[in-house]
């Protein structure tokens, strides 16, 4: 079986995606260009990945950004950039920090955002739950990292008073809200569920959206 390539993914170079992305385009392909050549080889995503990376992983990502609001952001849990790689390379007048564990994936994620020019990203290796006393910001973020229950009780530390959660989570999403309730009443968190659409015939995407009561 011949690699798949970014070629192969029919909304690669689509006027669509360039209008959506608009001035931050360049730095959003220069990312998708380098994890669909890197991204397989270093254990960042699987081979099928690569020729549907604008909808189900670039696009995907960037579909929170209506839904950050103000102040800055950590994405817990980066892995290969997703979302917090993409939502820096697309608001760049922000810092955002990305909180990720592995060492390989920190390694890739000082890599990634150097070479695309993406200066507004700070990587810290460790989990969600140990960084607490370096990390403070109105906003996490979280993209397939655990259960809306345990990233409450991991998260909440490193958010000022009055700050949010935004999470890319499934269609499953209001049963994980549900069993949550307990967790999210002792931190008084509230949920919303929105659909969240980017590109024409790209399908939405789920979004939980935690606020502080
Ligand atoms: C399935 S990957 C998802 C990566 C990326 N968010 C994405 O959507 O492609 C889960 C990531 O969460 C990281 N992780 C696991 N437990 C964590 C924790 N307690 N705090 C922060 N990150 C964690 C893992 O190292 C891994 O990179």
């Amino acid at each position: 079986m011949t690699e798949a390539n970014l070629s192969d993914d029919p909304l690669h170079g689509s006027a669509d995606v360039r209008e959506y992305f608009g001035d931050t385009y360049p730095r959003v392909l220069a990312f998708a260009e380098m994890l669909a050549e890197q991204g397989v080889e270093r254990g960042l995503i699987g081979p099928r990945e690569v020729a549907r990376l604008w909808e189900r992983h670039i696009l995907n990502s960037a579909a929170l950004l209506p839904y950050l609001g103000e102040g800055r952001v950590a994405d817990v849990g980066s892995g290969a950039g997703l979302p917090g790689l993409v939502l820096a390379a697309m608001d760049p007048q922000r810092d955002y920090v990305l909180v990720e564990p592995m060492e390989r994936r920190t390694q890739w994620l000082f890599e990634a955002a150097r070479e695309c020019g993406i200066d507004n990203a700070i990587v810290v290796r460790g989990r969600a739950e140990e960084v607490a006393e370096s990390v403070e910001v109105e906003v996490v973020t979280a993209r397939a990292v655990a259960a809306i229950d345990k990233l409450v009780k991991w998260c909440t530390p490193l958010l000022s008073e009055g700050g949010r959660m935004v999470l890319l989570k499934g269609r499953s999403a209001p049963d994980e809200l549900e069993r949550a309730k307990y967790t999210l009443r002792k931190h008084r968190f509230t949920g919303e569920v929105h659909r969240a659409g980017t590109v024409p015939g790209v399908e939405a995407t789920t979004v939980v959206v935690l606020s502080r009561a």
